[in-house]
């Protein structure tokens, strides 16, 4: 049985439908302070069968002992965490004692129930302003411009101390690049809470009309077009590299690190285009100033999980923002209302 935690929310419920469908039984852990059941509900729906779920949260060492005690759990998938970059820079405590101190507390729990295989949702945000293209695994760490980057390479260097200081620790530093898209079932997908920081969410509610126009964050920048390049990976392709990792994990021993991206980035206005394409209007745009803390470019040299979990990206750019658009038309309110279409329809079709 594989613990995810976080399980409920967007990445995790991917991972959760993709471990069932691949035959493991799944335990879920998550608090729901970003999520709701309605996700695991729905991964059922396709999976035709269910991941147990315990709503609580990675802090309660208690609890994780209890969870680790009674359930014969053989590896975890560590998703939950916080990951609202302008949240943690006003409110850094909640971000480190999550991201953080969360990661240690099921660690340590891990260590005494003789658990000691863990897949690690980490980022790309741990190479800070990188300056060459593309991004490699042995590229330095940078200096993460924000508390919640900076959680991330503090979870990351807790791990590789713990592996380096015990032989039996087998752990998967996942460094995701831009998750977007969906299941294509449109049952599934990203639900953020208020208004969107990203940019596929906020192009999606400009489409539904929750949100007026789409800010484009500086067209000044160093690149093709003057907006910023990102490298932007379909969740569905992103679960599948967890699936591999985890394979993985059972041959090999010690810490490894895999850059989870296409390889391909994306401008901007390359993203909004391609996506009025799809949409078959244009969407309201206006370029604003350039976000604080952004950086230009980043995109991966995904060759090492190539080689070593035979694991590359799939769906291009056209699946990405159509599955994106399949979830967000037959659930413009996200998960809060009933889906607009039967879901035994779109299973069937
Ligand atoms: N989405 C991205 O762009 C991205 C990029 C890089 C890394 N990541 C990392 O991947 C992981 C999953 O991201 P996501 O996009 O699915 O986010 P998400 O917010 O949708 O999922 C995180 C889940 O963790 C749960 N959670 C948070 N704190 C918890 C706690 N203390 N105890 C138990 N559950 C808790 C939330 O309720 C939520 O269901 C996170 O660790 C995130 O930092 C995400
Ligand atoms: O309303 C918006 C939102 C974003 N952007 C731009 O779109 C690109 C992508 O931005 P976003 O979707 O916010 O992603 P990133 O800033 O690259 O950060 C994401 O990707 C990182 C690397 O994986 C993760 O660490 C972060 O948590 C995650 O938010 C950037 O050039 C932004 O300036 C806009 O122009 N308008």
């Amino acid at each position: 049985m594989i613990l995810v935690t976080g399980g409920a929310g967007y990445i995790g419920s991917h991972a959760v439908l993709a471990l069932l469908q691949a035959g493991h039984e799944v335990l879920v852990l998550d608090n729901l302070c970003n999520s709701s059941r309605a996700s695991l509900d729905r991964v059922a729906l396709i999976a035709g069968r269910k991941a147990r779920f315990i709503k609580g949260d990675i802090r309660n060492r208690a609890l994780l002992d209890e969870l680790f005690q009674r359930w014969p759990i053989t590896a975890v998938m560590h998703f939950a965490g916080l990951k609202a970059v302008g949240e943690s820079v006003r409110d850094p405590l909640r971000y480190y004692e999550t991201n953080v101190a969360g990661s240690i507390t099921l660690c340590q729990s891990m260590a005494d129930a003789g658990i000691f295989r863990l897949v690690f949702s980490s980022s790309a945000t741990v190479y800070g302003e990188s300056v060459s293209m593309p991004i490699r695994e042995d590229c330095p760490t940078g200096i993460p411009t924000n508390p919640y980057g900076q959680s991330k390479l503090m979870a990351e260097n807790v791990l590789k101390a713990l592996a380096h200081s015990d032989p039996r620790w087998s752990i998967a530093l996942l460094r995701y690049f831009n998750p977007i898209g969906a299941h294509e079932s449109g049952l599934i997908g990203e639900d953020p809470n208020g208004v969107p920081n990203n940019l596929l969410p906020y192009m999606l509610q400009v489409a539904v009309g929750r949100q007026s126009q789409l800010s484009i964050y500086g067209n000044d920048y160093p690149t093709r077009d003057g907006t910023g390049i990102r490298d932007y990976i379909h969740v569905v392709d992103l679960v599948e590299g967890h699936l591999c990792a985890l394979e993985r994990l059972n041959q090999s021993t010690g810490v490894s690190v895999w850059n989870l991206g296409t390889g391909q980035g994306y401008s901007v206005l390359e993203m909004v285009r391609s996506f009025e394409q799809i949409i078959g209007r244009s969407l309201p745009v206006r370029s604003v100033a350039r976000r604080p803390g952004d950086i230009a470019q980043c995109w991966a040299d995904p060759s090492k999980a190539l080689s070593e979990l035979q694991w590359s990206a799939k769906r291009g750019l056209h699946a990405m923002l159509a599955d994106s658009w399949r979830w967000q038309k037959m659930n413009p309110q996200g998960y809060q209302a009933e889906i607009a279409v039967a879901p035994a329809e779109v299973l069937a079709s």
